[in-house]
């Protein structure tokens, strides 16, 4: 009986411990197909923090990092990456496994000309993900016609249903027989001219043969018989090319002048958003690239990617585009470019051309593309009008057109700087939250006249494009932030705080910053929430906070005065609502931060 009941004491112990690990199995098993639920929940809960989260344009790049440092919410944003999610919205589509891979002959041809930006143009316009193009010339219908059609499709890259297939060689442009073999491969083929101010197109076309034969005479002997800047010689390959009419003729006989899109190599220099804009609605895509595409590299002298087909970090043209030219005597120049000489713009009468196809409108007659003392690449002068702290009436003098912006004279617009709620509280609970943004290296923003607005991704602008008149340093009633941003480019720190913000607050905000630098911009945003009612900004960087900690806004301001990507420490030229101007607390340079 002992016995019988030690077994069933034994029996019970073993279906105890069976339960137990069948328990445990069944627990973890179940844990662990539910792990994503469990990760789902967690993200779920992580997507709602306080207000400044949500409230933020860039939200969606928030989750990047963020990191606790000094008692401060810091957030690291990328912006390039941020730039790479939009792009990626539109790249991806549903496609039939049998539509990839397949390579096409083109729709679309770059056919010069030479030494005009053709490159430029095709590296811009294979941004659009609707476009796919061989990225060397192939130089088919010249030198490889023999090699057939087949030969030319392979070199070609895939593309899907939909998205257009380009190829660029310029010397299809002046080669005679170019035209008719294009017109038999598609004669509804559509076709991109590049022309640029022939005799600046000479110049880069004579610099290029230049670096690779040191030797050679130079361009003012080459262009003219004789020596003497009397005759031009035409028979110079550099000029030649320049007399675009006499090629262009050719390309006429075989396509209507519809089929074929004049782009101009200056103003792809000077706005190659708006002639990229020209070059998609005669493509038929959709606008996708925009000025947030490009940014001007003042090194350089031109203006480059953002990101691009291949490479999603900020990239110029290679060394070999955008060369210094040689110094070449101006007499020259101006003999070169002579009204009065119509060979440099048709072979003989100008009016000859026109009866090529007088039908259509588009055709400018004489003048092709234009009349060239309207775009002179040769001296930059397409920047003139936007240089920075400069006056002028028709750009940006700080007079005209203010109400793009802001305007002082306008009781409507002093809601920007007047609380029309109630006072909010300071609260110790929310803690500082630093925003910080990977500036690309190379990213320069363009100066943009009063005529064009300019409107901010960004809650709190830390960077991008911005009047050519910088602010006056001191206080504003208020100062809209397409003048401050000018100031952060050249390393100022500019305060802000919410018109409903507390009154003593902001007097402890003014003081710590007006003895801090010289150069300091204060002045109310309505963009700060009621949590966060003040924020310090510098270039690419800002600080969003409660309460006043003179600690932390030392720090900040310590660590980014004086950062921004422009070392100017003059004093700017836009006045309008400045009440106290900053004094010096070092030196001009603001050598010595906070001291
Ligand atoms: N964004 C940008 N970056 C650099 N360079 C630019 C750009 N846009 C136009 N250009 C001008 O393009 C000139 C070269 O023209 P092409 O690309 O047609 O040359 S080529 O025929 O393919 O050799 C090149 O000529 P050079 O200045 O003589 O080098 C440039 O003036």
């Amino acid at each position: 009986m002992i016995i019988d009941n030690v077994k069933i004491i034994n029996c019970t112990n073993k279906a105890i411990l069976a339960t137990i690990i069948a328990t445990t199995l069944l627990v973890y098993f179940f844990y662990l197909f539910n792990g994503c639920l469990l990760s789902g929940f967690n993200k779920a809960f992580r997507r709602f923090p306080d207000y400044n989260f949500l409230n933020t344009s860039t939200q969606s790049t928030i989750t990047d990092d963020t990191q606790i440092i000094f008692g401060s919410i810091v957030r690291i944003v990328s912006l390039t990456d941020d730039d790479n999610r939009n792009e990626s919205s539109f790249k991806y589509r549903l496609v039939n496994p049998q539509n990839l891979s397949a390579r096409r002959l083109p729709d679309v041809l770059l056919i010069g000309v030479k030494k005009s930006g053709t490159r430029a143009l095709l590296e811009f316009v294979r941004v659009h993900p609707d476009v796919r193009a061989a990225g060397c010339e192939v130089h088919f219908f010249e030198r490889h016609y023999t090699f057939g059609l087949n030969w030319y499709r392979k070199k070609m890259p895939p593309t899907v249903t939909g998205q257009l297939t380009m190829e660029k060689t310029p010397s299809y442009f002046v080669t005679s027989s170019v035209p008719s073999r294009v017109y038999k491969m598609n004669p509804k083929i559509k076709l991109l001219l590049v022309v640029r101010n022939p005799v600046t197109r000479a110049i880069s076309d004579y610099t290029q043969s230049f670096s690779k034969n040191k030797d050679m005479k130079k361009f003012e002997e080459l262009s003219f018989v004789n020596g003497s800047y009397e005759l031009v010689d035409t028979s110079y390959g550099a000029i030649k090319i320049g007399v675009y009419a006499k090629y262009l003729e050719r390309w006429l006989k075989w396509f209507p002048l519809k089929q074929l899109l004049i782009v101009s190599g200056e103003r792809l220099i000077s706005d190659p958003a708006a002639e990229l804009y020209r070059v998609q609605d005669f493509l038929n895509l959709k606008r996708v690239i925009t000025e947030k595409h490009f940014y001007f590299n003042s090194t350089k002298g031109f203006p480059c990617l953002l990101k691009s087909e291949s490479r999603s970090t900020p990239h110029c043209l290679g060394k070999t585009k955008g060369r210094s030219h040689p110094k070449i005597d101006r007499k020259a120049i101006e003999r070169l470019s002579e009204d009065k000489w119509t060979g440099r713009w048709f072979p003989t009468n100008p009016n000859e051309i026109q009866t090529v196809d007088s039908t259509t409108d588009s055709w400018k007659g004489k003048w092709f593309p234009e009349i060239p003392s309207s775009h002179n690449s040769n001296d930059g002068s397409y920047e003139r009008d936007r240089i920075m702290g400069i006056p002028n009436s028709e750009c940006d003098d700080g007079e005209t057109n203010l109400s793009t912006d802001f305007d002082p004279n306008n009781y409507e617009h002093s809601v920007m700087f007047t609380c029309l709620e109630r006072s909010y509280k300071p609260n110790y609970d929310f803690e500082p939250i630093e925003t910080i943004y990977n500036v690309p290296k190379f990213y320069t923003p363009v100066h943009k006249c009063m005529n064009e607005t300019i409107s901010y991704e960004q809650r709190i602008p830390t960077l991008g494009y911005h009047r050519p008149l910088w602010a006056a340093y001191g206080e504003y009633i208020y100062l809209p932030p397409q003048r401050w941003l000018h100031n952060l480019e050249h390393g100022a720190i500019v305060a802000l705080y919410h018109p409903c913000a507390n009154k003593n607050l902001i007097d402890q905000l003014k003081k710590i910053v007006k003895r801090c630098l010289f150069r300091h911009i204060i002045t109310p945003s309505r963009e700060l929430s009621p949590q966060r009612p003040f924020a310090l900004v510098g270039w690419g960087t800002s600080l969003e906070f409660s309460v006043i900690n003179r600690p932390t806004l030392v720090e900040f301001i310590r660590k980014y005065a004086k950062a921004g990507p422009e070392k100017v420490s003059r004093d700017g030229q836009y006045k309008k609502l400045l009440t106290e101007s900053s004094k010096i607390i070092t030196d001009v340079d603001d050598s010595d931060v906070c001291p």
